[in-house]
Parts: structure tokens; sequence; C-alpha cells
């Protein structure tokens, strides 16, 4: 085997592992690419809902930065939950020590609306994080809060996705539409405006879409794609994980990690 590429999240937890840290490794280990983790909060949750929230103390979350950064130097990285505004601004010092392609997905709030994000720190993301990113992937009410005005269409999407490129210093944006109805566009600018668009699933198994979306790009970067490459596989990734649900879970479950390999049989979807 050649040497394989490695990415690293940088994120918060779910025990039932359709989101967050879990789900990131899960579609780093499927898209073949060495999955590495540094933890900034332990969260109790499932597909129903967060029951609470613990934030790890900074130093040690240092401590996993360095522990990563002495050893193993990841071809690509993403970050997810990060609460606080210390965290931020630890993380964004050791973005620019791990110096390669940058992935942020802003969570403010779980898929079943309850905030995994200080209030006060919202403003922060953008200010200190957004200018260092690749990419970055907020929907729509992330990027509302963002760029600062309502979001209800197409036009508006794409009005976000370049105020967060030419205005806010981000290389890229998606701006997610997986909140509209219709089929699921998403809206990508990197200077020039590509449309993401694919079938809606009816479908409630959505928790932790954007965490296997965004750790699908993060991959594809660290494997050496374009980010405009990277950005359409990690769409068809996220849309065969929508595509085949596994119907575990009381409330909003997880998306399918094997979605993408079922959608490639022959006797499935596939060829
Ligand atoms: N029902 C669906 N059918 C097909 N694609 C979908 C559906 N829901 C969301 N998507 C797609 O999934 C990706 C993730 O988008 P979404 O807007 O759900 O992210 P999110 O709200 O950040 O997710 P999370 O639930 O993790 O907070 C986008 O590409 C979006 O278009
Ligand atoms: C830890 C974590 N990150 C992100 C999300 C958003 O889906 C979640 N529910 N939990």
């Amino acid at each position: 085997m050649g040497k394989i590429a490695s990415a690293l999240t940088i994120a918060g937890t779910d025990p039932t592992g359709g989101a967050g840290i879990q789900a990131d490794l899960k579609t780093f280990q499927e898209l073949e690419v060495f999955g590495m983790s540094v933890q900034t909060s332990a969260v109790a949750q499932n597909t129903q809902g967060v029951k609470a929230v613990h934030d790890l103390p900074i130093d040690f979350i240092e401590q996993q930065l360095k522990a990563v950064i002495e050893d193993i130097k990841p071809n690509a990285i993403k970050t997810g939950m990060i609460s606080t505004i210390e965290m931020m601004e630890l993380i964004a010092t050791y973005v620019a020590k791990f110096d390669t392609p940058y992935v942020i997905d802003p969570v403010m709030v779980a898929t079943s609306g309850d905030a995994l994000m200080d209030e006060s720190s919202r403003k922060v993301i953008r200010d200190v994080l957004v200018p260092k990113a690749t990419v970055v992937t907020p929907n729509i009410p992330e990027a509302e809060i963002l760029v600062d005005f309502s979001i209800k269409g197409l036009d508006a999407m794409k009005k976000a996705a370049k105020v967060i490129v030419d205005e806010l210093g981000a290389t890229a944006a998606v701006v997610k539409g997986g909140h509209l109805e219709g089929k699921a566009i998403d809206i990508f600018y990197d200077g020039s405006f590509h449309l993401l668009e694919a079938d809606r699933f009816e479908t409630k198994h959505t928790h932790g879409t954007g965490c296997t979306f965004s750790a699908a790009i993060t991959a594809e970067l660290a494997k050496g794609k374009t980010i405009l490459e990277a950005v359409q596989l990690g769409k068809t990734f996220i849309t065969d994980a929508i595509r085949y649900p596994l119907n575990i879970g009381k409330g909003n479950g997880p998306t399918n990690h094997w979605g993408y390999r079922l959608q490639r049989l022959p006797n499935e979807g596939g060829k």
C-alpha cells in the first residue's frame, strides 16, 4: 500500500455515532483516508436531542492538538463544534501551524434545534476562523448569522456565498439548501458559482448530514483533489448517505456511511 492520506477533525462528540467526531471518522474511513480527532466538547446527545454539553479544559484541547502536530501532519483538517471564544482562538493558532487545507463546518445548532455554540461565539468564528478557511459549509441559518441578512432562496444563498468569500476572506463557500424545499441544491462559490444539485429524499434521518458532508470534502482535499472536485465528490457522498437510510434511532436517525458503496453495487442503484 502506498502512503495513505490523513485527515484531522477538531469537533465535539455524539455517543450515538451519527454526528460530530464519530460521523467524521466513519466518513474518513469510508473514503480511505486515515482519520484523526481532537475533541473540543463531550456531548450527551442522541437522535432525539442534546442532553448535556461538557466543554473540555482549554489546556487539554491544546495538549491534544500538540500530540497530533508533533507526530502526524494531516493532509487536511476540519472543524465542527467549537463552543467557546477561547477554543476558537486556540484553534486559529493551530490552523496556521498545520498549514494544510481547512474546512469549517460552522456548527451552531444540532438538527434537533439544540444550541451547540455560545451565542457570543457566533460572530467570533466569522472574524477569527473564516478568513483561514479553504471551504466554509454553512446551512441557511448559519449563513444568516455569518452574513447578517436573511436568506429565503437561491439568490440570497448566492449573495451569502459571495460575501463569505469576497468580504469575509474564505477561499470558497458552500451554502447548503438542505433546509429549503424541492431539490437539494447547494451553492458553491470560489470566485465563480457552481450549483450542486441532487434529488431530495423524503426522510427524517438527517442527523449529522452537515458533519458527514464537510468530512467528505475534507477527505477528498486530503487526497489532493481541487476544492471544486472535493465539494462535488462530497455532495455525491452525502446524497448516497441520505439515499439509503439505516432506520435506526427514535428521532432523526443517522445517515448511512455505506450508502456511497451501496450505490455502486450492481444490485443496488449502481452500475
Ligand atoms: N432530504 C435530503 N435529501 C437530499 N439531500 C439532502 C437532504 N437534506 C439535506 N441534504 C443535503 O445534505 C447536505 C447537508 O445539508 P444540511 O443543510 O442538512 O446540513 P446541516 O443542516 O448543517 O446538517 P446537520 O443536520 O448536521 O446540522 C447538503 O448537501 C444538503 O443539500
Ligand atoms: C458534536 C456535534 N457536532 C455537530 C452536530 C450537528 O449535527 C451535532 N449534532 N453534534
